[in-house]
């Protein structure tokens, strides 16, 4: 594979209810740690492979070793990294990411967020730069982005820039110094999802739950010394700042995968299942383009979701996806369809165990079977277009409205104003006559009261010629 990104399946044990209804019977056949068969709904085999299969037997720890460990190694040397849960309701992806408690687990329980963070300050306590830990976490509903750490903040927008890459604008960081402050911050803004959820009539596995980790290492304060010889007599130091570096590491529990058809939607929740779908597949275009090295393009700006994780998946970057899947039959097609369609691995393993020209012909069936999706196909490129054009008109027609309020309120303004100016030019038009006619009176009245004056009175003021 051309990329970093890792994609791993996990089957969860049997639930209770799974036993009752069909015994032991489950959906697949192991084969090794990287392969199992998958009987599909006509009973027939199929072989599947991904970069490691969970079954269930398999502890949260070793899930935490395969994915985990190398993506928190990564961070601490300034390299983002993603890990993702995918599948569909109930298929263990909380489970995975939480365990059943982010605070109150034993250790065999404990999920990949809480190894992380434990993992991650170990490796910080031994580390000699200087460093600090930001927690941010924020949910995805509906192609909202809400801060899970200050509910009040429900629509915050993602911006880019030099220093700081992919960032969500305003979105609540909080610095911490320990596993244990990490998790007590971590459990708030699980609390804080449930309540928001309840508020709004939801249920979790119906938004993204994102967890970002961003770790700096030193800072423009810090300051490294170096020396060096100007001539054979003079040694010079001079201090150079060193140069911060930041590495993330963003945890996705993301929402159910679960068919519309399935879920009988209709209303809010068939928009919801729409929107998810859109993410999930925008998701699986964006792992795809990245995995089979295709596609020039990475289609990061086609969800909330793909842009949050735009500097975390891809170039330098590494990155695990985890398919959740239920065991149980009843859940199979399911649970293998959209798997299959995120396996990179499939088509590039045939090619090393057939012959090229049948490996083309398997890979068109797949195609118009729906198994797999052509990231170049014409198809795709034309949806992805009538999209991205249908986004672009629709933001342009949004600027429009906008300015068109603009230049109304405007009009409006300048209407009023042209209104007080004439108002004030009359008020100083009739001050003016007002005062010309005050003046003239004023005149009058001496000139009658100096006709009271006798004219040798008035002689000496000047007043009357002699
Ligand atoms: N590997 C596992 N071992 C034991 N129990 C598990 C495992 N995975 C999941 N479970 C159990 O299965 C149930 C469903 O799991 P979980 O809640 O993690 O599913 P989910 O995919 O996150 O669902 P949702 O999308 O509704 O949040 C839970 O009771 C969980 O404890």
């Amino acid at each position: 594979m051309s990329s970093n990104v890792s994609v791993c399946v996990r089957f969860r044990p049997l639930s209770h209810k799974e036993r009752k209804a069909n015994g032991d019977k489950v959906c697949f056949k192991r084969l090794d740690s990287e392969s199992f068969v998958f009987k599909d709904e006509r009973e027939e085999d199929v072989i599947f492979s991904f970069d490691k299969v969970f079954y269930e037997d398999v502890q949260q720890s070793d899930v935490y070793n395969f994915l985990a460990v190398p993506i928190v190694s990564d961070a601490i040397n300034g390299i983002n990294g993603t890990i993702i849960t995918y599948g569909q309701t109930g298929a263990g992806k909380t489970y995975s990411m939480e365990g059943p408690s982010i605070l109150h687990c034993n250790e065999q329980k404990t999920g990949l967020v809480q190894r992380v963070v434990d993992e991650l300050f170990v490796c910080l306590g031994s580390s000699a730069s200087m460093w600090t830990v930001k927690l941010s976490m924020v949910e995805i509903y509906l192609e909202k982005v809400r801060d899970l750490l200050d509910l009040s903040k429900d629509n915050l927008q993602i911006k880019e820039s030099k220093t700081q890459g992919i960032y969500i604008s305003g979105a609540t960081e909080i610095s911490i110094l320990n596993s244990s402050e990490a998790l007590e911050n971590l459990s708030q803004g699980i609390a804080n999802r449930a309540v928001g959820e309840t508020q709004m009539n939801l249920a979790s596995s119906r938004s993204h739950c994102i967890y970002i980790f961003s770790v700096q290492f030193g800072s423009t304060s810090d300051e490294s010394w170096i020396s060096y010889a100007v001539n054979q007599d003079c040694l010079k130091q001079v201090s150079i700042l060193a140069k911060a570096t930041t590495g993330k590491i963003i945890l996705v529990d993301l929402a159910g995968s679960e068919k519309v058809e399935k879920t009988g939607a209709e209303g809010r929740v068939l928009d919801e299942a729409k929107t998810i779908n859109k993410s999930l597949s925008a998701l699986g275009n964006v792992i795809n383009a990245l995995t089979t090295g295709k596609q020039n393009h990475v289609p990061y700006r086609d969800s909330k979701l793909t842009r949050i994780l735009q500097d975390s998946l891809g170039g330098n970057s590494r990155a695990a996806l985890l398919c959740c899947c239920s065991p149980s039959p009843s859940n199979a097609p399911e649970s293998l369809t959209k798997h299959i369609k995120a396996s990179p691995k499939i088509i590039p393993e045939l090619r090393l165990s057939l012959k090229e020209e049948d490996v083309d012909l398997l890979e068109e069936l797949f195609l118009q079977e729906g198994i797999i999706f052509d990231p170049n196909s014409i198809s795709d490129i034309d949806l992805v277009c009538q999209d991205t054009a249908t986004e672009e008109i629709s933001l342009l027609m949004q600027a429009v409205g906008e300015l068109k309020e603009t230049v109304q309120e405007l009009t409006d303004e300048n209407e009023m104003l042209r209104r007080d100016l004439e108002a004030a030019l009359e008020i100083a038009a009739q001050a003016q006559l007002g005062a010309a006619a005050a003046s003239a009176s004023a005149a009058a009245r001496s000139r009658a009261l100096l006709d009271f004056v006798p004219a040798a009175l008035r002689r000496p003021f000047g007043f009357v010629p002699d």
